[in-house]
């Protein structure tokens, strides 16, 4: 008889952007499947608390916090090296940190468009590659990097952000072909709307109320909703999944009465 294996005990972890939403529920998950997880944000106020929580609990997973801004290349490669000494190694690498404003097109200046380039690409780039050079001195390892529903379909004010995020689809489909040979597999997820601090900042939208996960119409997403996808596809059940995106977002679109309330569709 088969048994699926979605376990990644005893593996290590790097999660980017964990000190809330979407990131922190993947490294929570990650820490509770028996995961060793480095986790990072701009601010080690922000972050530490995270690590704390999840090394206060009865999860297997050991958590280490570490300050860096994805942004900045150097930052990037010490917090890889300081996870890969801590645990001793790196299996999975978890590009989420991300984020963007609302603007019109026409409004966005260069900078505003490149600060929106540069976090969501090249945090994402800086990721990839720093993560990839250890995983391939280790003779393998799994990448999964956020996009968003963003990046597959074309939605008003969000130009910088949809070009960005296509770009990380772009950029899955394409190093998932180049580093197969090295037993790497990059995958990625795009979440459709999900329930963070960020959106309650950016977009207005905080559904307190949230029905249960159960229910797939009238809500928005839950961080774990993507958690649990990201746990699928850095496990052994996705061992013949590489350069997929993989769509997490509820009733298609145009179905979801949550969705249209917000006035999203
Ligand atoms: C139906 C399904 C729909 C699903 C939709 C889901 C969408 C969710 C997307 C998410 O990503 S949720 C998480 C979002 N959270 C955040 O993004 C955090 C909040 N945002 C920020 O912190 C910042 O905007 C940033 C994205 C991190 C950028 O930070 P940075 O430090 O690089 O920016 P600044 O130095 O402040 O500005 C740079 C540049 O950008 C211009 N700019 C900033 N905000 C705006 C704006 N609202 N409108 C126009 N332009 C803006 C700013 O003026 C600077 O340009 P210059 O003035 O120097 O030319
Ligand atoms: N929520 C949604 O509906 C959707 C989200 N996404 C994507 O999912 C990811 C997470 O989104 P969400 O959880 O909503 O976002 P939040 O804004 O709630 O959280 C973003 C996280 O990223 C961290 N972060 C931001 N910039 C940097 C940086 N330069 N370096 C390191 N860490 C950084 C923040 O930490 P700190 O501020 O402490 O540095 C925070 O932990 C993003 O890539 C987003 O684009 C995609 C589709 C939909």
């Amino acid at each position: 008889m088969h048994e699926a294996d979605f376990g990644v005990a005893g593996e290590t972890a790097i999660v980017t952007g964990a000190s809330q939403g979407i990131g922190r529920s993947i490294a929570e998950t990650l820490a509770a499947g028996g995961a060793n997880v480095g986790i990072c944000s701009r601010e080690m106020d922000r972050v530490g608390p995270v690590a704390d929580e999840i090394n206060d609990s009865d999860v297997d997973g050991e958590a280490l916090a570490v300050e860096c801004n994805v942004r900045e290349r150097e930052q990037v490669e010490a917090f890889v090296e300081e996870v890969v000494e801590e645990f001793g190694g790196l299996d999975i690498m978890v590009n989420n940190a991300g984020g963007e404003f609302v603007a019109p097109f026409e409004d966005i200046s260069p900078n505003g468009f490149d600060s929106i380039l540069d976090l969501n690409v090249m945090g994402t780039v800086h990721g990839m590659q720093v993560a990839g050079e250890h995983m391939r001195e280790d003779g393998g390892g799994k990448i999964v990097n956020v996009a968003s529903v963003n990046g597959q379909h074309p939605a008003p004010n969000e130009s910088h952000y949809s070009t960005a995020k296509a770009g990380i689809i772009q950029l899955t489909e394409t190093v998932a072909t180049e580093w197969n040979d090295d037993g790497i597999r990059i995958n990625c997820v795009a979440p459709g709307l999900i329930q963070t601090p960020g959106v309650a900042e950016t977009l207005g939208i905080d559904s307190e109320d949230m029905p249960p996960r159960d229910q797939v119409d009238r809500r928005i997403g839950y961080g774990e909703d993507i958690a649990d996808v990201v746990q699928f596809l850095v496990s052994p059940a996705a061992a013949f999944m590489t350069g997929e995106t993989v769509t997490v977002k509820g009733v298609p679109r145009p179905g979801n009465s949550m969705q249209h309330d917000l006035g999203l569709q």
